[in-house]
């Protein structure tokens, strides 16, 4: 379990990046989400130890991480949303000097980088230089050297970001595969992603948490409510438009509501994205 409590963190430019945050967060798959400049990179910095708050606490399996930085290191994988890589090494090169840096001996990482590079499907370009390959390629690297060490807690800051579908699933099974028995907290626009992926979530916006719990409880007081119509819903207050989109290049609109809006509007299922939707909606950040 991740326990944050009234986590607070202004730049030194007045920007007031995290307001007091408190969030405790289970073991498995956990998404945060959140609008740009959310902060929600700022947070994760946070807990990765690399940068300090100003005032809050914050525990891992009963541990103080911002008393013990080194207990919370050796427990740690952390993919940042961007990460340079020395440009002349190979994949298994690069590989194992992280994991000297992180401490591991050469009886313990040889074999654990083996291993990675297979779960990562990284074996066949283990000897290319990691400046040279391609999006997909390079997360999938991220996640084998944050994967370095069998951490406990792991931290991805928009892992899939940029990438073509087929390696968006693909990264996103290699998430699941390692999301049992430790915390993997992701951090992503792509609400289906989370949707898809975790069993828990947690909405900020401006630095506050506006929502954090299991996705089918966030989701409960929305079900009966959600109405999807192909009309312009004009008689429907604006507030209660939760997106407008198109499939075919024709409209959809969804809309939360107890009664139904138009005479074309059929209930549907509630996904994650109306509730995100609805929940910015009430903040007025749409
Ligand atoms: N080093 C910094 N100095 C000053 N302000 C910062 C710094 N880093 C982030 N901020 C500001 O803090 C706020 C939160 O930013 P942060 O990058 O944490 O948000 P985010 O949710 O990760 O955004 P995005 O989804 O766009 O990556 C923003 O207003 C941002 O401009």
């Amino acid at each position: 379990m991740l326990t944050m409590t009234n986590i607070n963190k202004t730049y030194p430019d007045g920007t007031c990046a995290l307001n007091n945050i408190s969030l405790n967060l289970p073991t498995g798959m956990v998404g945060l989400l959140g609008p740009n400049g959310a902060g929600k990179s700022s947070l994760m910095r946070t807990l990765a130890c690399l940068q300090a708050p100003d005032s809050g606490s914050i525990t891992f399996d009963d541990c103080n991480i911002l008393q013990h930085p080194d207990a919370l290191r050796a427990q740690l994988g952390y993919l940042p949303q961007y990460f340079g890589v020395y440009p002349n090494m190979s994949c298994q090169a690069l590989l194992v000097h992280i994991a000297i840096l992180k401490g591991l001996r050469k009886a313990d990482y040889q074999p654990q980088i083996e291993r990675l590079l297979a779960l990562t499907n990284l074996t066949h370009v283990a000897n290319k230089k990691v400046v040279n390959f391609s999006g997909g390629m390079r997360q999938r690297f991220g996640i084998a050297q944050a994967l370095l060490g069998n951490p406990k807690l792991i931290i991805m800051d928009e892992p899939t970001a940029g990438l073509d579908p087929m390696e968006r699933e693909s990264l996103n099974n290699l998430l699941v595969d390692i999301s049992k028995r430790r915390l993997v907290l992701l951090s992503t626009h792509i609400v289906e992603d989370v949707e898809n992926l975790c069993h828990h979530v947690a909405i900020i916006n401006k630095g506050c948490v506006i929502e954090s719990g299991d996705v089918q409880t966030l989701l409960a007081p929305l079900h009966n409510k959600i109405w999807r119509t192909d009309v312009n819903p004009d008689r429907v207050s604006p507030s209660h438009i939760l997106s407008k989109s198109y499939r075919y290049g024709q409209s959809a609109y969804r809309i939360y509501g107890d009664k139904q809006p138009n005479t074309d509007a059929v209930l549907v299922p509630a996904t994650l994205q109306d509730k995100y939707f609805f929940e910015l909606n009430k903040q007025g950040a749409l």
